[in-house]
Order: structure tokens, then sequence, then C-alpha cells
């Protein structure tokens, strides 16, 4: 279970895209060149192109279903490497085949990703080129320049992709990042948040109980009116800052909202997330932030829910927090709740909650 993760982006859905192309290029290409080569007597070449060119026909129809991608992706590429690393076995010395090997680096960089793709590469280029460097020495026909220039070729554009996808996935990882923090405290955001608990819940199992705490700044207003915006600013991330001090490697901590934050505790019961809680409310208290020699007291309120509980009025756990986080507010505030009161739930007037 890994609620660290900031969500990805649809990595495969660029790849399906990609792969349909593909797809349909190398059906059209091989169902043209099979009839040519048997033709001109090439029966086992025209055999393998026509065997890639239904496969092609077979994994079109399987695409809509998004099943088995990495082996549709690993087939189709070991089908093609093949295709090519065979021609190359085949043909007269002067043809220009050797054109055909800029393809591994680059189908298999862009169908699997950076470690697959540099490993297909190294398996096939290593491959291919070693039966061109066999022919050269051993048979007559072949110009120093020409393999020279498939080699210097094919290996400049490998290098060229291999560093391309190292900055390309960094600058994935910055932006999905970046999509996710608050840019005043540097938290997650409330959209992290919901993917956060979406899949806490998924992964979730009685054994493993989770907690989600909401905080909220009390009279946060008046702290903004007294002493100004900026002030209010540094307030709040002088609270970010204990907030992210105060928990495990493993719990989240987020800005959901102006002056809301909330904290995502894995593997903690309702008393364990009540003691954290509680100890950020006293250490704020305790610690509140100086502003030109002057203190600025502010509390804070906090409501708690956790997963698995008994809740038949609230299946939804951030409303359930919510509610609570509205009990500590309406009664007195500077206060941490984590159970409903005992009294009937039609009595409780519950403020309608925002879904995280
Ligand atoms: N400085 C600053 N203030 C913000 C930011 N976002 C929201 N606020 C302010 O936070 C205040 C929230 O006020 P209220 O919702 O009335 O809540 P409160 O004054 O904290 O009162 P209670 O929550 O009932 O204790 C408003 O004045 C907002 O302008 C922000 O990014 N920076």
């Amino acid at each position: 279970m890994d609620a660290q993760t900031p969500p990805r982006s649809r990595k495969s859905d660029f790849r399906t895209t990609i792969f349909r192309i593909m797809l349909l290029i190398s059906m059209l290409i091989c169902a043209g060149f099979a009839p040519v080569n048997w033709i001109a007597g090439r029966i086992d070449y025209a055999l393998i192109e026509t065997v890639m060119a239904l496969y092609c026909l077979v994994a079109l129809r399987l695409l809509p279903h998004r099943r088995h991608l990495q082996s549709l992706f690993g087939l189709y590429l070991i089908l093609l490497f093949s295709v090519i690393i065979y021609g190359i076995a085949r043909v007269p010395p002067q043809d220009s085949h050797g054109n055909w090997l800029l393809l591994i680096p680059a189908f298999s960089y862009l169908l699997l990703g950076r470690r697959h793709g540099r490993l297909y590469t190294a398996i096939f280029l290593t491959i291919a080129l070693s039966i061109l460097l066999f022919r050269w020495q051993t048979e007559t026909g072949f110009t120093h320049l020409s393999v020279a220039n498939t080699l210097m070729s094919s290996l400049t554009i490998w290098l060229v992709i291999d560093v391309f996808e190292r900055q390309r996935i960094n600058m994935t990882i910055e932006l999905e990042d970046a999509a996710s923090r608050d840019p005043l405290t540097g938290l997650f955001n409330r959209l992290h948040l919901k993917e956060a608990l979406k899949r806490l819940q998924a992964s979730a199992t009685p054994g493993t109980p989770f907690a989600l705490v909401l905080f909220d700044l009390d009279h946060f207003k008046k702290v903004n009116d007294q002493y100004g915006h900026p002030v209010g600013d540094a307030v709040l991330k002088h609270f970010a800052q204990q907030l992210q001090s105060s928990v495990r490697n493993s719990d989240l901590a987020f800005r959901i909202g102006g002056e809301e934050f909330s904290l995502l505790l894995p593997n903690t019961d309702s008393k364990g997330a009540l003691k954290v809680a509680n100890k950020i409310r006293q250490g704020f208290s305790r610690t509140p932030y100086q502003h030109n020699q002057c203190t600025i007291p502010v509390t804070v309120s906090g409501g708690i829910a956790n997963w698995p509980e008994q809740e038949p009025q609230s299946p939804n756990l951030y409303e359930c927090a919510d509610r609570r986080l509205y009990l500590a507010k309406t009664s007195g505030r500077d206060r941490i709740i984590n159970r409903d009161p005992p009294q009937s739930p039609a009595n409780s007037t519950p403020k309608p909650s925002p879904t995280a």
C-alpha cells in the first residue's frame, strides 16, 4: 500500500496510442513486402512477414480491452526485431536494410520506457550488429563506409533516446509532484488527498486501520485582519512545518484549503490518531508564530475518522472527520474530537461537508 506516490499520469494511454500507429504501419509494410519476397523466392522471409502482419491484426483487435498491454508490446517488439534481424542476416550486402536498425531503440523506449527499453535495445541491437560485423568479415560486397554508417547511426540514436527518456521521466515526475502540492506550504494538496484516500481505502484490510484527521485553525480571519495577509501566510507555513515534523515518514500531511489541513495516518487506530493530533494541537499552542517580537497565538481544532469503523450514518470518511471537526469548533475550539456524541444522530445537525 503506497499512499505517498503522487497520482501517476496515464502512461499507458499515450503508449497505447503510439502502439496503435506502430501496429497499423507494421501491418501495412509487412503485408506489402510479404508477396514481393514470395515472388522473389524468399519464402521464409515472406512467411515471417505474414506472421508479423497477422499479429498486428490480432493486437489491434485486443488493444481496446487494455489487458496484458506489456505482453502485447513485448511480443510485438520481439516479432518486429526478428523480422529486421532476419533481414540483416539474409539480404545482399549492398542492400540498405541496416536503416531499419534505428527502429530498435526508438520503438523499445517508446513502448517499454527506459528500463525495459534499454534491455530490449541492448539485446536486439547487439545481435543485429554482431551479424552485420560477422558478414562484413566473412563476405565480400560490404563497404567499410556502409557498415560504419549503420553502426554509428544506430548507437547514436540509442544514446540520444536514452538521455531524452531520462529527461522526460524527470520532467514528468516534477510536473506530477507540482500538481499534487500546495504552493504556499509545500504540503500535498486536496487533489492528492482524494487520490491517497482512495488508494488507502482500496488496499486497506481489517488488520490495517488508518485514520484521517482534519485540522482547522481557530479564528484565523482575526490574524489576517489584525496583522495582514502576509503574516497570515507565515502562520499557515508555521503550522504546516509543525504538522510535517510531528508525523512519521509513512504519514501524509495536506493543506486542503485556506486554513484547513489534514493528515492521513496509515496503520493507526482511533486512539493513536487522537494522540498524534493532540500532540500537534498542543505543540502549536506552545510554540506560536513570532512576528517582530510579537507572539501571534493561534489554536487549532480537529476531527478524526477511522477506517474501519462502524459508522452507518457516514460511510464517507471525509464527511465523518468533517462532522467531528465541526463539533470541535462548536464545542469551544482548541480540541480534537474522534467520536460522535452519544445522543441520537437525529439531534445532531451536521454542517454540509465538502467532499475531499
Ligand atoms: N493569509 C491567508 N489567509 C487565508 C488563506 N486562505 C484563506 N485565508 C483566510 O482564512 C480565513 C478563514 O476564515 P473563516 O473561514 O471565517 O474561519 P476562522 O476565522 O478561522 O474561524 P473558525 O474556523 O470558525 O475558527 C479567511 O479570512 C480567509 O481569507 C491564505 O492562503 N492565506
